[in-house]
Formats: C-alpha cells, structure tokens, sequence
C-alpha cells in the first residue's frame, strides 16, 4: 500500500466516527443525482457530426463529464482530457453543442436508484439540502424541474453562478454561508475527484456513489469518508 493510502485511512478510523453529526447536505447533479450521459453524449456526436467529424463512443464522452459543458466541447472536440481545439474550431462548436443539449435536455435523463428515496428520507430528518453543480445554469434549472427534483433544494450553485466551480471550495464555502454553518457541519455527495478535492479544500465531510461519472478516476482512488452505493445508503450514515 503507498503511504498516502495509508494516511488515508487512517485519518479516517482515527478521526471519522459513524454516523456523522452534519446539518446540511450539498448533493452533486451529473453522475450523483441524474443519468445524463446518454443526452450529454447524443448533443456532442449531434455536433461532431454537424463538424464533419467521427462520431465518439457513448463511455468516451462519458469519461469527459465532469469539469461543465465547454470542457466537454473540447475534450470531445480532440477526443482527449487535457488538449485544447482550434479556438475558431471551438467558438463553432459550443453553440451547436449547446443547441443540440437544449433540444434533447432529458429524452434519456432519469434519477439514479435511490435517489429519490434518499432525498425524502432527508427532507424528513430536518438536513438542509443544496445542488451544487459544474453543469451551467442554463441546463441545470430546467434538468431539476423537469425530474421532479428542484423542490428538494434550498439553493442551487451551477458552473456558472459563482466565479469558480468545483475542484474549487468556493461553493461549498458559499453554501456553509447561506446556511450559516461551519464547513465540517456539511456533507458533500458526489461522484467524482472534482468533488472530493473541492470538499478537502473547503474542509467539508465527502462521501462518493460509485456509479457515476469520475473522468477515468476509479472512487476508490479518491480521498472520500465512504463510499456509499446511493443516497438512501448514505442516509444510514449521518444524523443532526
Ligand atoms: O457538468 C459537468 O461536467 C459535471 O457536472 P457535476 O458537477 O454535476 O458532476
Ligand atoms: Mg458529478
């Protein structure tokens, strides 16, 4: 075992005790709360395929979900994580991906098992509950209504709302603000390195489903208080 795992873990037995004593949670949209592969990966080959380009393997564009919408563009634009397109090539593209997203918001996009169960369970035990998002508000409003699931929220934080986004904390730090408490008070629920480097740099308790969508990044790499296979499961492990 490499000695960061080592560290890992033992920070966990040594410092975490079970269940949790948090009052708010902050839940992640894409891979955590909603399916949106499907869509997000019909808009971008949509759009390759208006560029002249070859259209991509659904779980490679699946592997590029994760840092917002133009990232997406331009990872699917040089099948790749880290490239950068042509900057003429993208300003042509991120509209026609944008256009092809907005037309096809939710034809395949469902909430994952036990997320609306997880939900109601803490909506009943009194946690306060906030979304915090990379996807940009535009998408993110009309995906939550359309699902059923922007009730549930006190506040929504997309990509675009604040100056940074996840792996930033400025969200989470937003979000112990608006509900006024300390950031060891909030739990993060999320699916990817975005969401456990944000939580560690805001100081916030993370836990990660396994199903979602984590950039090539198994979840077990990455540095979370548990791994929880839904969010009824991860109901178990925390209390007010
Ligand atoms: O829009 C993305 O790329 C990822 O969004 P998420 O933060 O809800 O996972
Ligand atoms: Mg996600």
């Amino acid at each position: 075992m490499n000695p960061d795992n080592l560290q890992r873990t033992d920070r966990r037995t040594t410092e975490i005790q079970f269940p949790l004593q948090i009052k708010a949670v902050v839940i992640d949209l894409d891979g955590t709360l909603l399916d949106t592969a499907m869509d997000l990966a019909s808009a971008a080959n949509k759009m390759l395929t208006e560029l002249g380009k070859p259209e991509l393997p659904v779980a490679t564009i699946q592997s590029f979900i994760g840092k917002g919408i133009q990232r997406l563009v331009k990872r699917s634009l040089t099948n790749s994580l880290d490239e950068e397109p042509d900057p003429e090539l993208f300003n042509k593209a991120l509209p026609i991906y944008q256009r092809n997203y907005h037309e096809n918001l939710y034809t395949h996009t469902r909430p994952f098992p036990e997320v609306v169960e997880g939900l109601d369970t803490l909506k009943k035990d009194g946690f306060r509950l906030a979304c915090i998002t990379n996807k940009a508000e535009a998408f993110t409003l009309p995906l939550l209504r359309a699902t059923n699931l922007l009730h549930y929220f006190e506040m929504v934080l997309s990509g675009d709302t604040l100056p940074k986004k996840k792996p930033d904390p400025l969200p989470l730090l937003h979000a112990c603000n608006h509900f006024q408490i300390k950031p060891y008070e909030l739990l993060l629920i999320g699916d990817s390195l975005n969401d456990a480097m944000a939580a560690r740099a805001a100081g916030c308790h993370i836990f990660c489903v396994p199903y979602g969508y984590n950039e090539g990044r198994g979840v077990n790499e990455l540095n979370c208080d548990a791994v929880v296979s839904s969010l009824l499961e991860a109901t178990k492990l925390i209390k007010k």
